[in-house]
Formats: C-alpha cells, structure tokens, sequence
C-alpha cells in the first residue's frame, strides 16, 4: 500500500524525529537524496548546467543543499534566489563553498540549463506561485532542461492536490519522508511527473492510519476473491445488473462484460436489453420484470444506459438488503433519503458531471477540488462514493478510512461505454463480498490496468469492449501469474 500524509501530521512527525537528532540532520538527509536522484536523472553529472530555484523557506535550503553536492562532483550550479536577503543561509553558504555561484542573469541561466531544482516552495506553500515566481517556472518548464520538484511541485497544495493559480510543471519530483495526499490526486499529481520518496527515517514517527492510501500490485491480489475448494457459484455469489434501455442496450452488454470478469459466480440481468446480454455471453442469466422478483443476488449494480424511465427499478434495487453500486442515469433517479438510511452498504460512482449535480456545484468546482468533493459526497449520502475520472478516489463515509486513490488510470478510458464496465465489474467484487471500498478501488484498479494493458497492446484508442477483454490479463498481472497451470508441470 502507498501511504501519503497531510502537512500536519508530517510536521508533527518531524518535530519528534528532529528533537533527537542533530540540527540540521534531515535536510541533509534529504538533499543527499535529492542529489542522487538528480544525478541518475543527469546521467553524467561532471560538466552537467544546473540551476537551483530557491524560495526563502526550507524547501529552497534542501535545493541548495543539493545543488552544492551536485557541484561538488563537478556540476556547474547557479542559483536563482526568489528572496535573495532570506534564502536558507546554510543552504546558500555551502552550495557558495562547493564553487556554485548567484545566477547573473536567471532567464540565461534556465535557458541553459539541463537540469532545474525547484525549490521555490514546499509543504510551507500556500495558494498558487505568487506573480514574482511566475516567469521563472514558466522559463524553466519552455527550456530543455530535467525539471525536478523539491517535496513537490511548487504551487501544488499538499494536502488536497488543488492548483490554486498557477503552479510548476514538473518531470519528476522527490519527495521526503512520506508522500503528501495531493502527489496522488490531480490536479497536482498531473504536475509531479514520477514521485520517488526519499526515506529520511520519518517512518517510524508517522501514524498506522495515513491520511490517503493507493493499492498497489500485491494489495489487490490479496483482496481478490478467488474461488476455495468447496465453491459453487451461489457461494461465490450472485452479481445483479439492471443497466441499459431500448435506446442503449449496448450499456447493458458492456455492464454484464464487467460483471462476468469480477469474480461473482453468476450475473444475473435484468431489463430491456436481455436479447442483446444472451447473444453475447450466454453464460449470463437474464430476466425480465422488476430486480425485487428477479431471485436472490448478492449485490446489484443499476444504472448504465437506464434512461428517463427507469426510477422503479432503481426505487426497487434500493430497497433490497444486499449492497447496491448505483451509476450513471441511476445516480439522477435515486432519492438521497432512501440512500442515507440503508441498511447496507451502498456504492455511487459519478463521474465529475454527476458528482457536481449531485452536490449543487459546478462540474469545475469538483474537478479543481476532487478530494473534498468525495469526501463531501460520502458524508452527505452516508455511503462509499467512487469519484471516477482523471484521478479516480474512493472514500467510505466516516473518517476511520482514509480515502484511496487510483493509481492505474489512463485518460484512454474517457471513451463512451467504460464507465459501464466498470460497474458491472465493481459490482461482481461488491457480490463476492469485498467491502464496498475495497470493491470501489480494486474495480478502479483492475479497470484502469486493463486499459492500460489493452492501449500498450494496440498502440490505438481502446474502445470499452477492449477493456472489459483485457480485464483477465490485468487479474493476471496483479497476481504475477504466467501462463503456467499451477499443480502440472
Ligand atoms: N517537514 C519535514 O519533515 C522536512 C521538511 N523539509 C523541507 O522543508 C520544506 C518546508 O519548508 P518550510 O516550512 O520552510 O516551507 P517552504 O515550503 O519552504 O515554503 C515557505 C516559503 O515559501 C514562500 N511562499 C509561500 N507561498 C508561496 C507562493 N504561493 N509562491 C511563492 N512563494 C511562496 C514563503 O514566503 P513568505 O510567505 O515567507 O514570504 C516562504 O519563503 C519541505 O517541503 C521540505 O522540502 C526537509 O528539509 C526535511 C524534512
Ligand atoms: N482523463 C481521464 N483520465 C483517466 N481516466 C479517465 C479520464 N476520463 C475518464 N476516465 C475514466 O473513464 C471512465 C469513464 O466513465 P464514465 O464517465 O462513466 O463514462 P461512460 O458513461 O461513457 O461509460 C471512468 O472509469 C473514468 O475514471
Ligand atoms: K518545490
């Protein structure tokens, strides 16, 4: 699991760590990083044009620490000092010592610069890059050089990944310590590149529950259901899936093309689109009449491709005790006080569209702030919430869990129909008895994993079947799986 850690309890950490350490230890340790970082992103750091943008705070004071190691080993280094008479003293004097030099002219020196520091501003940064910064990180992105952001890109917020104004575009960014929330939620993350995290003992010092969690490769193996000995399909259980409508009966196709690759032993469908579901996956079960006389499933997803007509068949999905993924044209019909007194879990899956209508803001209000946004949604409905799109966040209600974003998107997924499969699939893990956040962001995971998987095979826009397709090599690749039959050899 990747873990990432709001300011506060960062700071906090660093307070305890630091009082039994030597001052100045942790910068050291840190620039000592940033410096090896930068030298295998240089290559060749002899003879290599380095500038060190360098705000007056701390983050400046760890760019210049590592512009003096860099010069050490032969780098020409120039600093740009944003506020020369308070820029890190220590930071200064040594980079000074090292045979780095106070950039004459700093537009010059970006220009030729082949690698750029930022350290204008770290977790000490508040709103957008202030009007002074402005023109020095918009020459060092127009210029040829490596960018790397110190702890993070600066004008990025720490915590929520919001860009407030402007902020620095990054190709890589090391961070220290831990990773901070907004290195994984866009738009900051957009801005950050790759994130290699520097350990400079914080660990230890840092709480057992972060602030935002991403799964990675081993945890959604583990979370996967995977059938025991005595399994029969209702053991694995029943998936439920009311989508699609005579006016698109494909979002039922795609749906059930989830729902089959999600681990549920069977997928029942019910609605207009049956004729279409049986053609293609005849190993579906299909009914007509309403999901309440459909017999028993585990879990339901309703709500791709409904249309306007479909508010009893959400009404009734609703009103069952099992838990229920609602998406798309669900999300509009449903009444929010059904949702809030529920017995069990519920899962809603807007993307930022349906997110801001569900909220009463704009679209660019949920987008500029994502993580509020989920946060707010799950508080407000009293249920698990998946916020889909360029950073996809999954957060239960009540703060005992932290949110998870998803790592393994791909903008290849904004294609029409894919959202639809990934309801069918998240509610195949929801029906095989994953939690509805675990469901949420393994379906995430998985979903963006076989876009991934498909585009690299294709080298083409990916259409939703291609992803739903591709969904058993991205089971296979979390679980490191060749094609071997285990048992036989
Ligand atoms: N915590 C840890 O464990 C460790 C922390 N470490 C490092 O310390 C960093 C935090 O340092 P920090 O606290 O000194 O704040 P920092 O990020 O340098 O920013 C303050 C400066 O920015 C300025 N400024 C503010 N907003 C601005 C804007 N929008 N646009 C432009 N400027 C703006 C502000 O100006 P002022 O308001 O004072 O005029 C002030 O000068 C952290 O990110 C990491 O790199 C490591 O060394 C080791 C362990
Ligand atoms: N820019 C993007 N980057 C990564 N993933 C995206 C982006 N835009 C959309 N997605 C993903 O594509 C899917 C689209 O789902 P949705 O909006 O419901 O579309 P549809 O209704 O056409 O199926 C979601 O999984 C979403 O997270
Ligand atoms: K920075």
């Amino acid at each position: 699991m990747r873990t990432a850690y709001c300011v506060e309890t960062v700071r906090a950490a660093e307070a305890e760590l630091m009082a039994r350490l030597p001052g100045g230890a942790l910068m050291h340790r840190a620039a000592a990083g940033l410096a090896a970082a930068c030298a295998g992103l240089l290559g060749r750091v002899y003879g290599a044009r380095v500038v060190v943008l360098a705000g007056s705070g701390d983050n400046g004071g760890d760019a210049l620490y590592a512009g003096a190691r860099l010069a050490r080993r032969g780098a020409g280094v120039a600093a740009v000092l944003l506020a020369p008479d308070r820029a890190h003293p220590g930071g200064l004097a040594d980079l000074l010592a090292s045979g780095g030099r106070v950039a004459d002219d700093p537009f010059e020196a970006l220009a030729a610069a082949d690698l750029v520091l930022d350290g204008i501003t770290g977790i000490g940064g508040k709103g957008g890059l202030r009007a002074d910064a402005v023109p020095l990180a918009r020459a060092a992105r127009g210029s040829n050089a490596v960018v790397v952001a110190v702890d993070l890109p600066s004008g990025t917020e720490a915590d929520t990944g919001e860009v407030r104004g402007e902020a620095l575009r990054a190709d890589a960014t090391v961070t220290f310590g831990a990773y901070k929330p907004g290195l994984l939620v866009d738009p900051a993350h957009d801005h950050a590149g790759p994130v290699r995290l520097v350990p400079i003992g914080l660990e230890e010092h840092l709480p057992s529950v972060p602030d935002l969690e991403a799964l990675q490769h081993g945890d959604v193996a583990r979370l996967l259901p995977h059938p025991a000995a005595e399994s029969d399909k209702y053991r694995r259980g029943v998936v439920g899936v009311v989508a699609g409508s005579a006016r698109y009966p494909g979002a039922a196709v795609l749906a059930v093309a989830g729902a089959l690759r999600g681990g549920a032993g069977a997928v029942r469908y019910v609605g207009p689109g049956a004729d279409a579901v049986i053609a293609r996956f005849p190993e579906s079960l299909v009914q007509g009449g309403p999901p309440s006389k459909a017999g028993r499933v585990q879990a339901w997803a309703v709500g791709p491709g409904l249309g306007e007509d479909a508010e009893g068949a959400v009404r009734d999905v609703l009103a069952s005790d099992v838990p229920v993924l609602v998406d798309a044209d669900g999300l509009r019909l449903l009444d929010p006080q059904t949702v809030r007194t529920r017995a069990a879990p519920t899962l809603l899956t807007p993307h930022a569209g349906e997110a801001a209508a569900l909220l009463g803001v704009s679209r660019e209000e949920v987008e500029s702030a994502r993580l509020a946004s989920v946060r707010e949604l799950a508080a407000r409905f009293g249920a698990t919430v998946l916020l889909k799109g360029s950073t996809t966040l999954v957060a239960a209600p009540g703060d005992a869990a932290p949110v998870r974003a998803n790592p393994m998107g791909t903008p290849w997924l904004a294609t029409a129909g894919s959202g639809d499969v990934l309801s069918g699939l998240t509610g195949s893990l929801l029906a095989a008895g994953l939690d509805a956040r675990d469901a949420g962001s393994v379906g995430a995971y998985l979903h963006g994993l076989a876009a991934r998987l498909a585009a690299a095979r294709g080298g083409t826009p990916i259409t939703a079947q291609e992803v739903a397709d591709a969904l058993p090599s991205a089971c296979r690749d979390v679980r490191n799986i060749r094609d071997v039959v285990p048992g036989v050899s």
